[in-house]
């Protein structure tokens, strides 16, 4: 019997602050894997983990905790809080993923395995250059079109997949509002594509059904400061999503969107939600031009320190819009301070040998197996 592939290279980052019963419908694909769970909201509610998956769970007591002064950069009472488990996995891959999110399946009636399918986009290449209009040519039964540069072919590696939403999509709550029927469905809005974001061109990245390369771009993974105490929410994939295509962009590195689709289950209530956009909704027209025209220096040439620099531009040009961008320039930095203490490179190839160059943090020690 084949191994699931990558069983022991990624790890799986569910946030909650409901409930784990979604997993029994994933069984069957994800219990080889490793979860890790971070429970959002009251550390002392008992979360009960479905039997037979290999877990740990932290909460925010358990966050506090291992990370110390540093838990200032994770937020709470929010879904951004996914990000600790990105921080502390020991994996090469992760896959994210919401607790209201459920098996689709495709206009064939086959449920479908968003795993394998990430999997298949982040293990090849992307196509950031040149738009190819017959889509992923790495997919089987189709290619690079007529007219598609030779030189071009050979791709990038790919950093981010960043999968999709059958049933409720992921409106913003003035789109939610004005369409509270709207469902996708496999019959009327299933596209069966996967593409390269061209380079040069940003996304609004949603966290429910995301895939990535830690080793490529883990530090710049930073799902920003939402939630408890801060003034905006819903806006920690996006921040993200834009920080993380301006440093795929600058290392030529690919992002893709498209299939795997899942099926997303619940609306959450749009009046909260216009609560927690409403300030994203206008500071967004004036961080778009700031990612879009934001230069990193040549001498940045790892995800690492392209984030730092970043820090220091949203501080810089960002601060004029609201103080939180002072803050979050902060979190930016904190989130690689504890980057590095957990994710250090224990050693670099020197001419004169292996050297290591710092020491890792301890193990956080998780709440349970
Ligand atoms: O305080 C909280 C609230 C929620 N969670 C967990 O986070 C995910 C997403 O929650 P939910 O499904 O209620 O929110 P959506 O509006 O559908 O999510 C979309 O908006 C983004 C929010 O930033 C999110 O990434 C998108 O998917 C669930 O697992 C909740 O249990 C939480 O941990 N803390
Ligand atoms: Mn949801």
């Amino acid at each position: 019997m084949s191994q699931p592939l990558l069983k022991d290279d990624l790890d799986i980052v569910i946030p909650t602050i409901r409930s784990l019963d979604f997993l029994e419908m994933w069984r069957p694909i994800f219990e080889p894997y490793h979860l890790i769970i971070i429970q959002d909201g009251d550390p002392n509610k008992e979360i009960k983990v479905p039997e037979g998956f290999d877990y740990e769970l932290y909460n925010r007591n358990d966050i506090n905790r291992i990370l110390g002064p540093k838990a200032s950069c994770i937020s709470f009472k929010d879904s951004a809080c996914r990000c600790f488990g990105f921080l502390i996995s020991k994996k090469k891959y992760i896959f994210t993923i919401d607790d209201d999110c459920f098996v689709a399946k495709d206009p064939s009636g086959k449920d479908i395995n968003v795993l394998a399918q990430h999997i298949q986009n982040l293990l090849t290449p992307s196509t950031p250059f040149f738009f190819n209009t017959l889509y992923d040519p790495f997919r089987e039964g189709t290619d690079f079109v007529r007219g598609y540069p030779f030189s071009m072919r050979e791709g990038v590696p790919t950093a981010l997949s960043h999968g999709l939403w059958l049933n409720i999509p992921d409106y913003d709550a003035p789109t939610q509002l004005v369409k509270p029927l709207e469902r996708n469905t496999s019959s009327n809005r299933y596209v069966d594509a996967v593409m390269t974001i061209p380079k040069g061109t940003l996304f609004p990245m949603c966290g429910m059904n995301l895939a990535f390369n830690r080793e490529l771009v883990g530090p710049a993974m930073y799902f920003h400061l939402m939630g408890d105490g801060q003034p905006v929410g819903r806006y920690d994939d996006m921040f993200c999503g834009w920080c993380v295509k301006v440093v795929c962009d600058h290392l030529n590195l690919g992002v893709k969107t498209g299939l795997p689709y899942l099926w997303h289950s619940k609306a959450s209530n749009p009046f909260v939600n216009l609560k927690k956009e409403f300030k994203g909704i206008y500071w967004q027209e004036e961080m778009i031009p700031f990612f879009q025209g934001v230069i990193l220096p040549k001498d940045c040439t790892t995800a690492e320190a392209c984030y730092i620099e970043l820090s220091k531009q949203v501080k810089e040009k960002l601060s004029s819009i609201d103080p939180y961008f002072e803050k979050l320039g902060d979190a930016m930095v904190t989130w690689i301070e504890a980057w590095q203490e957990y994710n250090p490179p224990l050693v670099a190839k020197t001419t004169d040998g292996p050297v290591v160059v710092r020491k890792g943090g301890d193990e956080p020690t998780p709440k349970t197996k």
